[in-house]
């Protein structure tokens, strides 16, 4: 029997709860579907740094590196980590050493989910850059504690980096309703978005069948509450998509449904899948997250693993039990009831 070797990262709060659902989701729908997927969980967290002083070990990108994939939670437990630390000590440095450049975050409304706008048929795919940018940790501060003090971060943009994000974009906008909308802040940040600006111009010419716009992040955040039906692919630097993200969340009914896809395209080293939401440290131990973002999640997975019919086996079984009403309403049901639906579902 074929056998995907997987690593689980729960993580930290809800991570672990929404893990261990979506692991469950998965190890039955593998076995119902003729395939078996091998767990390997490893405990790097803020429990782990606290004991060890890192988030994980110094060889801890090398052991991930044999794995078909990895399933992740969420990572970050401010209140004795800070989140800058936990950040770049286990998501950031997997996400940039596995090439993963680019983050797939679907946003659409689940049957019988009730979002917050009157937007049915709210169906947008969010594709953020997720190597460099904002988040490429370049930067440092001087003359601590002063009234001298600096601090400096700068943005990292590639031609590499942009070009090939960018492509990605295209690429997914051709697999659906043929539209892209690219999102920079030309008219304030002159070099790098201005940068982003023109080679989405340039591709443009060879992706002519795509209707490209460009748009500014703060006109694309009213967009999407206003007219998210003029959307399909959106594509967006770094930190505009980590933002743009959590408010197609909000839009598909709140965190608990957004799954997101950290993909490395070439399939030179592992991708990595998880929801799009944190650990939430406010709800953490009331058994109440919902997993379904998680366990969409681990549908990507199955997909990019090639078990499509797995994949789309798992969001039957999702939509069968939004569309019963259970998990559908934030805070309604408990993680363990929501799971318990999906597990059912899934035949
Ligand atoms: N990819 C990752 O691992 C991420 C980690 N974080 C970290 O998580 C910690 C908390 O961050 P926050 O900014 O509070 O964001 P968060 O996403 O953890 O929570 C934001 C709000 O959404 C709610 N929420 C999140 N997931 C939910 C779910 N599955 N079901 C129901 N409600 C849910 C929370 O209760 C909270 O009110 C921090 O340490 C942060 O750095 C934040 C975002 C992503
Ligand atoms: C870290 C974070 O907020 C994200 O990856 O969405
Ligand atoms: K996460
Ligand atoms: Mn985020």
């Amino acid at each position: 029997m074929k056998t995907y070797k997987i690593a689980l990262l729960p993580g930290d709060g809800i991570g672990r709860d929404v893990t261990a659902a979506a692991w469950a989701v998965l190890e039955k729908a593998a076995s119902l579907n003729g395939f078996s997927l091998d767990a390997t969980s490893y405990p790097w967290s803020c429990d782990y740094y606290l004991e060890n002083g890192s988030m994980m070990p110094a060889d801890g990108i090398e052991t991930l590196r044999s794995f078909d994939a990895i399933l992740l939670g969420a990572v970050g437990w401010p209140r004795k980590v800070p989140d800058s630390v936990s950040l770049h000590g286990l998501l950031l440095p997997i996400r940039k050493a596995f090439v993963q450049y680019a983050n797939i975050r679907p946003h659409r409304l689940l049957p019988g989910v009730q979002g917050p706008l009157r937007a049915d048929g709210f169906d947008i795919l969010c594709i953020r850059e997720n190597t460099e940018g904002e988040y490429s940790g370049a930067g440092g501060r001087v003359h601590q504690g002063t009234d001298n003090e600096v601090a400096v971060e700068t943005s990292i943009f590639t031609r590499t980096g942009v070009e090939r994000i960018l492509r990605f974009g295209f690429e997914q906008a051709r697999t659906r309703r043929g539209k892209l909308a690219s999102v920079t802040k030309s008219n304030a940040q002159k070099y790098s978005m201005v940068f982003w600006d023109e080679i989405t111009q340039r591709l443009s010419a060879e992706y002519s069948d795509v209707e490209v716009t460009s748009y500014h992040i703060d006109a694309m955040a009213a967009r999407m509450v206003m007219a998210p039906d003029s959307l399909d692919v959106v594509v967006a630097s770094n930190l505009f998509g980590d933002i743009l993200t959590d408010l197609g969340a909000a839009i598909q009914g709140g965190l608990g449904f957004a799954a997101s896809a950290n993909i490395n395209p070439d399939r030179s080293a592992p991708s990595m899948f998880e929801p799009v939401h944190g650990s939430a440290p406010d709800i953490a131990h009331l058994g109440i997250a919902n997993p379904i973002a998680a366990i969409w999640s681990g549908a990507m997975m199955l997909e990019h693993l090639g078990e499509a019919a797995a994949a789309a086996r798992v969001m039957a079984a999702i939509e069968a039990t939004t569309a019963r009403g259970i998990g559908a309403i934030p805070g309604k049901d408990k993680t363990d009831a929501i799971t318990a639906s999906v597990l059912s579902a899934l035949g």
